[in-house]
């Protein structure tokens, strides 16, 4: 496994990194890097899609909005898994090697190298349910990531304000990268990874902090008509939630967005599961997070690392930083080992 250059794409998969990998032996890997598809007991991830803003010509765009909104698939567990959800796994795990066959290559990988781990919150540590104010963690998960987090540095990387993610992990040994890791701070507990006193603290758009304030409010006016909707302040952005709007409202939901963001041109749209999120036009996102965490954990004497990023569906990723880094990626879905899959993002 050498010679494997790794190129960071675009901001996604549930925390923000797609990763293109070019291989020397490539048959160790597939070479497509298509999505896991809906499995039985799991999730399946999102695409993030970027939705066009501002200027004119509402009608088709809100078209576009609503045609992006509906092919956002529903994230629930399905209890009862149709027959071409059952094909497309069986095919799907066709072109994926068993990470189990592999697992000594994997170990080797990681010799040497300083494990970081990297944690998506919603739908990873805790289940997507309809009130996003109500997505508590268990106290078992809790405990899992607490003794993670006792052998290696580990962040949490989310969508949503970090004060609120603090709430619901109530960690304090932890990294927190909110809105969508634009508000990144270190833990504030433990000084195993601290430089002196200092404090980790990064927040690239807090120029925004304004605006976003402005649009949450004219948001929450434009929607109320909207029965479900559920407007939701991130801090550096904004969620406008349509999982508890009826369908035959999406267009009238994704027409208020419109005519409050048509007066913001700095601001972009794109979508997450049933939610519109509303961001800062900055290039920053998830993956630059990631990359920010690692830079500093470097300053704190760490260099080389091995990544883990546990995504949704129930997913590690394995990434060392390397010149020229070698990349690789196990797909564990919860609960079956046999699904524990090498896949290349
Ligand atoms: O990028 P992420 O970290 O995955 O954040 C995306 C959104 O996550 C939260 O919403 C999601 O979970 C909710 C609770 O289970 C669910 O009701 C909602 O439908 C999901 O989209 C969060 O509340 C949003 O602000 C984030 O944009």
């Amino acid at each position: 496994m050498t010679n494997q250059n790794v190129v960071v794409s675009d901001p996604k998969s549930a925390i923000g990194m797609a990763i293109a990998v070019s291989v020397s032996n490539s048959s160790f890997f597939s070479p497509a890097v298509p999505k896991p598809p809906t499995v039985p007991g799991g999730y399946i991830t999102i695409s993030l899609k970027k939705l066009e803003t501002g200027g004119a010509g509402g009608a088709g765009r809100v078209g576009a909005w609503v045609d992006s909104m509906r092919a956002s698939s529903p994230t629930r567990i399905k209890s009862t898994p149709s027959l071409s959800d059952t094909e497309a796994l069986s095919a799907w795990m066709l072109h994926h090697p068993s990470a189990l066959r592999t697992f000594e290559q994997i170990t080797n990988a990681s010799k040497g190298k300083q494990i970081v781990m990297f944690l998506d919150y919603d739908g990873t540590l805790s289940p997507i349910v309809e009130d996003p104010d109500q997505a508590f963690m268990s106290k078992e998960m809790r405990a899992a990531v607490k003794d993670v987090a006792r052998y290696f540095p580990t962040a949490i990387v989310s969508g949503r304000c970090r004060d609120k993610v603090y709430r619901f992990v109530k960690l304090s040994e932890l990294y927190y990268a909110g809105s969508h890791g634009m508000d990144i701070k270190g833990p504030a507990k433990g000084r195993k990874y601290k430089k002196g006193n200092q404090s980790l603290l990064c927040q690239p758009a807090s120029e925004f902090l304004p605006m976003i304030d402005e649009v949450y409010k004219a948001l929450l006016e434009k929607t109320k008509s909207t029965p479900g909707a559920k407007v939701e302040n991130n801090k550096f952005c904004l969620s406008v939630h349509f999982r508890c709007v009826d369908e035959q409202r999406w267009t009238a939901l994704a027409e208020q967005v419109r005519l409050v963001l048509n007066q913001y041109p700095k601001l972009r749209l794109t979508q997450g599961r049933k939610v519109l999120e509303i961001r800062p036009t900055i290039k920053w996102d998830k993956g630059n997070a990631l990359e920010f965490l690692l830079e500093s954990l470097g300053e704190r004497g760490l260099t080389q690392f091995l990544c883990i990023k546990w995504i949704s569906p129930p997913c590690f990723v394995f990434h060392t930083n390397e010149v020229s880094e070698k990349l690789f990626s196990v797909l564990i879905i919860r609960g079956d080992l046999s699904l524990l899959r090498i896949c290349q993002f």
